[in-house]
């Protein structure tokens, strides 16, 4: 069987030539690095040709005046079910009809639709760890079924699901009563990268429906993140959350560890770590290991990458802080746009655009700076959890300026 080289790592990718996909549309073997590969594309050399003869001069406030239609001709309006139209303008950009024409050829030359739709179907185009990459399946509230290893993965998720369902309607309503009989009062996430950062962000942008939990998140191995936490909290009303996909990560487990000393210093008695330790990991032997009961262990599964986490058990903070039917509601609106990204043809399709624009600047123009400005506060945790995926979908951190 012939292999090829992913651009993306540089490794023989016979995996993903066994599950069909022929790497960006290459034949065969290729000694090449990855930048080759990709540089050599046809389409690659069109959109390299077009920028060293106009595309580096393209000026946002020419391209303004100068046609009056830009606005129509370069947004997109998704209409919501619900909640009205999602505007994306990508009008004030350096890109003219012919750079996007070229951005959608190069889309199209590499295969971007059949390795979505690979994606979407279960397939593992994570070769480098075999594994299927299905976070979609979390948010899949068409519960269709969507098969890994020819096993349908629907009935586990809404078995979390309606886990997650029972303990956050249990903990808001004062069902649960912490080890003096107390309702809980305060809920301290302790994780690191995805197991933090999307679920802060969520819990930050969507504040207004928070349902009357405290909410903390402890990251970092500087001890006094969770020194600082431990004041304002009473072990006899706080619930902790250990997140961490692996149970291994040092930073979450010293955190951890610490907070379950802090917690039986009051306690005194180590029953009453079930109603104060909640975990939620795949690693069922670590969680046992550490001391919690695997009852109040919330699974995911291995094909959920650490920065989509926050739409599997690692969201039950958010679930905690806004209630369950509103993290539905969450789940609900992240299919919608799975929905679109699946079914809009490249050329109007609001996620690939947004890719096309990055991929654009980013190689072209040699932007190593993206700028993420929200201007609503809520929105104020968003830069560091886009900053994580970034960094872990390029293998670094990048630091980057738009010229
Ligand atoms: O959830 P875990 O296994 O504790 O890992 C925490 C984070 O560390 C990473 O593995 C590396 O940063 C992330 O992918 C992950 O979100």
């Amino acid at each position: 069987m012939a292999t090829t080289k992913c651009p993306a790592t540089g490794m023989r990718c016979r995996k993903r030539n066994q599950a069909g996909l022929n790497t960006f549309g290459s034949p065969g073997d290729t000694d090449m690095s990855p930048k080759e590969f990709l540089t050599c594309l046809p389409s690659w050399k069109a959109l390299q040709d077009y920028y060293n003869n106009c595309g580096k001069d393209l000026v946002i406030k020419k391209l303004l005046s100068e046609d009056q239609g830009r606005f129509e001709n370069f947004s997109l309006k998704l209409p919501t079910p619900q909640d009205g139209d999602i505007l994306i303008d990508y009008s004030k950009n350096r890109v003219d009809k012919q750079t996007m024409q070229l951005l959608f050829n190069l889309a199209k030359e590499c295969q971007v639709e059949q390795m979505r739709n690979a994606m979407f179907s279960g397939q593992k185009i994570n070769f480098t760890e075999d594994r299927a990459v299905l976070h979609i399946a979390l948010r899949n509230r068409s519960n269709c079924p969507l098969l890994v290893d020819g096993k349908d993965v629907m009935p586990e998720v809404n078995s979390v699901l309606d886990h997650m369902k029972a303990f956050t309607n249990d903990v808001i309503s004062g069902n649960w009563k912490g080890y003096t009989g107390q309702k809980i009062t305060d809920v301290v996430n302790i994780g690191i990268g995805g197991s933090d950062l999307g679920p802060l962000m969520v819990t930050e942008a969507l504040k207004p429906y928070n349902k009357g939990l405290t909410l903390h998140f402890v990251s970092n191995i500087d001890g006094t993140h969770l020194a600082e936490v431990l004041k304002k909290i009473c072990p006899e009303t706080v619930l902790f959350i250990i997140a961490s996909k692996t149970f291994t990560t040092q930073e979450t487990i010293t955190n951890a560890t610490s907070a379950k000393t802090w917690f039986l210093d009051a306690a005194k008695d180590p029953s009453a770590v079930a109603k104060h330790f909640v975990a939620l990991s795949t690693n069922e032997a670590k969680v046992k290991d550490f001391g919690i009961d695997t009852a109040n262990m919330f699974g995911f599964w291995d094909w959920v990458g650490g920065r989509y986490s926050l739409w599997s058990a690692i969201g039950l903070s958010i679930s905690l802080s806004i209630g369950f039917d509103n993290f539905v509601q969450l789940l609900e609106g992240a299919h919608w746009m799975d929905k679109h990204f699946t079914s809009a043809p490249l050329e109007k399709n609001g996620p690939v655009i947004l890719a096309l624009l990055g991929i654009w600047y980013n190689n072209f123009f040699g932007a190593e700076t993206q700028a993420l400005l929200p201007y609503d506060q809520y929105l104020h945790r968003f830069a560091a959890y886009f900053q994580q995926g970034d960094m872990e979908s390029n293998g670094k951190l990048s630091i980057k300026r738009v010229p």
